[in-house]
């Protein structure tokens, strides 16, 4: 007999994935076995009135989280994977990399124009400094703005106080939330190239807890796991969270991965973008990591940190 305390943040969509992956372990569990949320509130989700590049990004939505898990308030967490931080604190683990859903962004408008068929000079809400560098990419007259808070909450200040005339969304969140019919346009990846690890979950626990790792053995999804692995490479080589101009996207088909990137300027100019393909998910990662390299994002990436930072 064991109850397995399954930690979450308070968001719709946090708690909808979180029942997610339960729901994916429920046959797997003994059935003595039961399972029990804890919903935790993080860091991020309390500072709502600031851009997240500006409070300093990385690992804001999970470290009160993984405070809990090493502490045995709870066993297992679900976070999603693009707001996984490069490290992970001694004595936790991945135990599972679930299949990943559309790792595309989207567009939903309020009068439901297209990205190019936005008015000049409308107002699109991101704080997402590289959803801001790809749209200014491809419209320069349009005028980008900081949104905070949850998906619900991002589609009042549009639909209902008129703040936005549209917003950039992850597809995938969309979709958990069976939100599908307002989305006006899906952005393919040549315009948008996604966040690392968009659209997958990361299902956290303690690496000595022997039988929750074999029960989590259930949700991982090996294809996912390799494709992440090289986009996680290459964006931990320039000490990046999502909180910088960086983007990739990697997919594995028939045992070989191919990995796009891309480092921006916030304004959208310079863009660099490169491609890399091969067996060795780590060996992609840093193929694509020296491209870029070559052509400049290390020092375009230091400018940005000066900016965003100073
Ligand atoms: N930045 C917050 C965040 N973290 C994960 C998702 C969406 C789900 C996912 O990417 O798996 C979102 C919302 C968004 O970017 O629209």
């Amino acid at each position: 007999m064991r109850t397995v305390v399954i930690g979450t943040r308070r968001s719709e969509l946090a708690v909808t994935q979180t029942q997610w992956v339960m729901n994916q372990l429920q046959g797997q569990l003994p059935s003595s076995w039961e399972m029990k949320q804890e919903r935790i509130v993080t860091k991020g989700d309390q500072i709502l009135n600031v851009t997240l590049s500006k409070v300093g990004g990385k690992g804001l939505f999970v470290k009160e989280i993984e405070q809990a898990l090493l502490d045995g308030r709870i066993d297992l967490a679900v976070h999603s994977m693009k707001d996984m931080p490069a490290e992970m604190p001694k004595g936790l683990t991945f135990g599972a990399i679930t299949e990943r859903e559309d790792a595309r962004d989207c567009l939903i408008s309020r009068t439901g124009a297209r990205l190019e068929e936005l008015p000049q000079g409308a107002i699109v809400g991101t704080s997402s400094l590289r959803r801001q560098a790809q749209i200014l990419a491809l419209r320069p007259d349009l005028d980008v703005k900081p949104v905070r808070g949850n998906l619900q909450t991002r589609m009042k200040k549009m639909m209902d106080e008129k703040q936005f005339d549209a917003l950039v969304l992850a597809q995938a969140g969309i979709n958990r939330l069976g939100w599908e019919e307002k989305v006006t346009q899906v952005l393919i990846e040549e315009k948008m190239l996604p966040a690392v690890g968009q659209g997958a979950l990361a299902v956290q626990c303690r690496e000595d807890d022997h039988e929750i790792i074999e029960i989590l053995k259930s949700v991982h999804d090996e294809k996912t796991a390799a494709a992440i692995q090289a986009e996680r490479v290459f964006l931990h080589a320039f000490e990046g969270g999502c909180h910088l101009p960086i983007a990739g996207h990697a997919v594995r088909e028939g045992g070989e991965i191919r990995l796009r990137g891309l480092v921006a300027d916030p304004s959208g100019s310079p863009l660099l973008q490169g491609e890399a393909k091969g067996t060795d998910p780590a060996e992609v990662g840093r193929t694509l990591t020296s491209e870029l390299m070559d052509k400049g994002a290390r020092e375009l990436l230091n400018q940005v940190k000066e900016e965003i930072e100073g």
